[in-house]
């Protein structure tokens, strides 16, 4: 790993969440870290500690008297082997706003600057420990909502997406050698066309293990993201009644009054290993109330967003006009549509449904659970997802921005192939296979621009 030698300046920040807690972090990082530390620290002299220790002492106001502020643990982490790669003092506080807040504008008079939210991150990177798509591995690994989500952003913090995206660009650059080579010493008349063949095999390779990786995509991003899931349906239908039964707690209101979901609801769930955004809407139907009118155009914007609807429909009333626009409406979204309140004499039958082969119909009753389980495997089936039976090492593309970026070098690599194939000399098609070797060094960070790298450290929280 190239270690750089840059000294930034020295940065701040509470690493924990805010609020009244057990414990707070206050990190600092960079080349004063120790010394900032130091001033506003009674106990040891911390640059005789020995790296990777916590220290017990107090922090002090030295403006004021060396007023006692807490009682502290302080970790010391010496460069180079930390997780900025520069010095890092962490000051293990009192959990709570006052301290916590008092001990960051301390740091912060006494010469540290205000850290930037992912800029420790942003240090790890730049000085080389770990590269961009591993830093992007922090934050979802923070944001993970499910186990599955979890385990794919560790395993890309680990660098096992690095490490084959690094390979492929490895081979681009080996092809482009050989080019090189042959173009500079032609050693007898054949020269070129060999050239030309081994670089439309080579790409060919390249461009099928591309396409391999961004088959995991679709599965990937919804690991990372969830699915976003709508529950819509008529008022009263039972549509906050399913999203609980899903959650498996009670957590939006259900009541017998149609209009009771005014605005959408939102949370995460894992079923059957599919981490689901579940969106609950309010029920569709012409309203002149104008909250709940709000609401419905919330619920019709939410199907609009949806990767899968779940039309949820009162099967002991007959099929109503409502109903019926609401099944035009998702005609051409993934749903599954669930003939609720199944418990009750049925009013609706299958025949009274769209013919449609792609559209599961569940029987459902949320007051006696049935239907639960066969619309969990459904789901699962819906996305392929075998969330158990994935390896740990197995390489995941989960993240937009990657998708983008492999699509693109696939775009590259396809115009390399087709232009060989079409008879054009190497020297034209290597300046395809040059620019997929540019997209994928985008994906890990060799090829950065700062206007890219601050937008996606913003995104980052505070202390990260
Ligand atoms: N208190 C505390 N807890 C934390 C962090 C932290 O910074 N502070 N982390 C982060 O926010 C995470 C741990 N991640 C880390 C990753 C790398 C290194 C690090 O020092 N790496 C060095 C040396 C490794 C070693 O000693 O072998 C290196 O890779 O060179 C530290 C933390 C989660 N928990
Ligand atoms: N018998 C029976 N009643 C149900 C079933 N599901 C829901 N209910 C009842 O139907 C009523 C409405 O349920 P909700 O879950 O609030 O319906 P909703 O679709 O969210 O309604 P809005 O938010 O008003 O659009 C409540 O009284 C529920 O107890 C079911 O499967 N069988
Ligand atoms: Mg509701």
């Amino acid at each position: 790993m190239p270690l750089m030698t840059t000294d930034y300046d020295t940065i701040a920040a509470i690493s924990t969440p805010p609020g009244v807690g057990g414990i707070a972090i206050v990190r600092l990082s960079g080349s004063e870290a120790l010394a900032i530390a130091q001033q506003i620290y009674r106990g040891k002299d911390l640059s005789r500690v020995a790296t990777d220790t916590i220290n017990y002492g107090h922090i002090v106001d030295p403006q004021a008297k060396q007023r006692e502020i807490d009682e502290v643990m302080v970790s010391v982490m010496r460069a180079p082997k930390t997780y900025t790669c520069e010095d890092v003092v962490e000051i293990n506080c009192h959990g709570g706003l006052q301290v916590t807040n008092q001990i960051l504008q301390l740091v912060l008079r006494n010469g540290a600057r205000l850290a930037e939210p992912g800029e420790f991150t942003k240090r790890a990177f730049l000085n080389g420990r770990i590269d961009l798509s591993q830093s992007e591995a922090v934050m979802d690994l923070i944001e993970a909502k499910t186990d599955a989500a979890r385990k794919a952003a560790l395993n890309q913090l680990d660098g096992n997406l690095s490490a084959v995206i690094k390979k492929l660009r490895q081979a681009i650059v080996d092809i482009l050698a050989n080019v090189e080579v042959n173009i500079d010493y032609p050693e007898y008349d054949g020269a070129e066309e060999v050239t030309s063949q081994l670089m439309l095999e080579r790409s060919e390779a390249i461009k099928a293990k591309i396409q391999s990786l961004l088959a995991t995509a679709e599965q990937g991003k919804v690991l990372r993201d969830g699915l976003n899931t709508a529950i819509v349906g008529r008022p009263n239908v039972g549509k906050s009644s399913l999203l609980n039964r899903l959650l498996h707690e009670e957590k939006a209101i259900v009541t017998d009054v149609p209009g009771t979901t005014r605005d959408v609801l939102d949370e995460y769930v894992n079923v059957a290993g599919v981490p689901l955004h579940l969106i609950d809407t309010a029920g569709i139907h012409e309203t002149t109330d104008q909250v709940e009118k709000i609401g419905v155009e919330r619920s019709r914007a939410a199907i609009e967003q949806a990767d899968l609807v779940l039309v949820v429909l009162n099967a002991s009333e007959p099929l109503t006009a409502a109903d019926q626009e609401l099944l035009d409406a998702t005609a051409h979204t993934k749903r599954i549509i669930l003939l609720n309140k199944t418990d009750l004499p049925a009013r609706i039958t299958p025949a009274d449904l769209p013919d449609d082969e792609q559209t599961a119909v569940i029987k459902t009753s949320t007051v006696t659970e049935d239907g639960t389980k066969p619309l969990e495997t459904i789901i699962a089936k819906l996305f392929f997802i075998d969330g158990i039976s994935r390896q740990q090492t197995d390489v995941m593309v989960t993240n937009a921005r990657h998708i983008s970026l492999l699509q693109q070098a696939l775009d590259a690599l396809t115009t390399v192939i087709s232009g060989l194939t079409a008879g054009l000399p190497v020297d034209i098609a290597q300046i395809d296979l040059q620019r997929a070797w540019e997209l994928l060094g985008e994906i890990t960070g060799d090829n950065y621009d700062e206007e890219l790298m601050d937008q996606l450290f913003e995104q980052f929280c505070i202390g990260k």
